[in-house]
């Protein structure tokens, strides 16, 4: 890695890539905060050095795992910042532009719970896939407006993020089912609502999530069960406007099952991809902190945030 970056700056980074710092909200968090540490603590003596840091930072962060938006988005906004022309105002910059971003990540998914809780009623069941802090937001605002809402909750292998949802929920004493991913269609008779979240949301509407989350609409679809995605703007896609498609992770597939095990079973290929794309026909409403939208709709609300798309993070203004 780049001699510049600072090692608070690689310690995030190695912790998103072995992921102890997982979720696309929480990631973004998370890169806002080390390129603050990085600015606080260089000792560039002169704005462009600075610049050229906080770049390899930016650059760093980037490359530990491709597909939620989030991250990209969270280094634009913060790298955006950077407008004074000595080192020191670059500092107050960066720590103001973190600072702001975190406390608008924070703002958005405080709203859009409100957003998404107007859609649950009164004893709805909900099922989940993965882990995602937006879709639980709604629920624990509908919590709070005093509704009464339980969770079939699928463990979301192979990494069992349910169990960090089954957890959340029972803390906020919604009563969860736990099911294994395979049962969900035999479940979805049960559910009012499917509730998921975003690594991203194309300009066509497109959502791109967890691994099983296009299998899982289309299930609800068929059994006429509302699929309502979660997702703050932040998980908007720019790149998708111009054309770009989003890379989907693919990760070790020692997480699937290990290599003496593999061999035993006659050294099959394994494959890991992490996410998937939903197309927007098996999309309700994906809702935003600035409303809910349906997904077709989306392209409307990415032209007003990012205008006709954006380049790289780190890239030279
Ligand atoms: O798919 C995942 C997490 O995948 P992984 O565990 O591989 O990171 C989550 O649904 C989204 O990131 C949204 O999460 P949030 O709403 O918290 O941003």
């Amino acid at each position: 890695m780049d001699e510049r970056v600072h090692p608070e700056v690689r310690r995030v980074a190695e912790d998103i890539d072995t992921m102890e710092v997982r979720g696309a909200a929480t990631i973004a968090d998370a890169v806002a905060r080390a390129l603050r540490t990085q600015a606080e603590e260089s000792d560039a003596t002169d704005p462009e050095t600075f610049r050229a840091e906080l770049r390899a930072a930016a650059r760093a962060l980037h490359e530990t795992r491709p597909t939620a938006v989030s991250l990209p988005n969270a280094l634009r906004y913060v790298l955006r910042g950077m407008s004074s022309t000595t080192v020191e105002g670059l500092q107050r910059d960066v720590v103001q532009s973190s600072e702001e971003f975190c406390q608008r990540l924070d703002r958005a998914q405080t709203d859009l719970g409100k957003v998404g809780a107007n859609r649950l009623r009164d004893g709805d069941v909900i099922m989940t896939h993965c882990h995602s802090t937006d879709a639980l937001a709604c629920v624990e605002a509908a919590v709070e407006q005093g509704k009464h809402i339980e969770a079939i909750v699928k463990e979301t292998r192979p990494r069992n993020q349910g169990h960090i949802t089954a957890e959340e929920l029972a803390d906020m004493g919604v009563p969860v089912t736990l099911i294994v991913d395979s049962a969900a269609r035999r479940y979805l008779n049960d559910v009012d609502h499917v509730l998921v979240g975003a690594d991203a949301v194309a300009a066509d509407g497109s959502v791109i999530n967890k691994i099983g989350t296009s299998g899982l609409a289309v299930n609800a679809r068929d059994r006429g069960t509302p699929i309502m995605v979660a997702s703050q703007t932040l998980k908007l896609h720019p790149g998708t406007l111009t054309g770009h498609t989003v890379d989907i992770e693919m990760r070790d597939t020692e997480e699937i099952i290990d290599e003496s095990r593999r061999e035993e079973i006659g050294s099959p290929k394994v494959v890991n991809p992490a996410f998937d794309v939903t197309p927007p026909r098996y999309v309700d409403a994906i809702v935003t902190e600035r409303g809910q939208f349906p997904p077709e709709s989306i392209v409307t609300l990415m032209r007003e945030l990012f205008g006709e798309g954006t380049s790289e993070p780190w890239a030279e203004p």
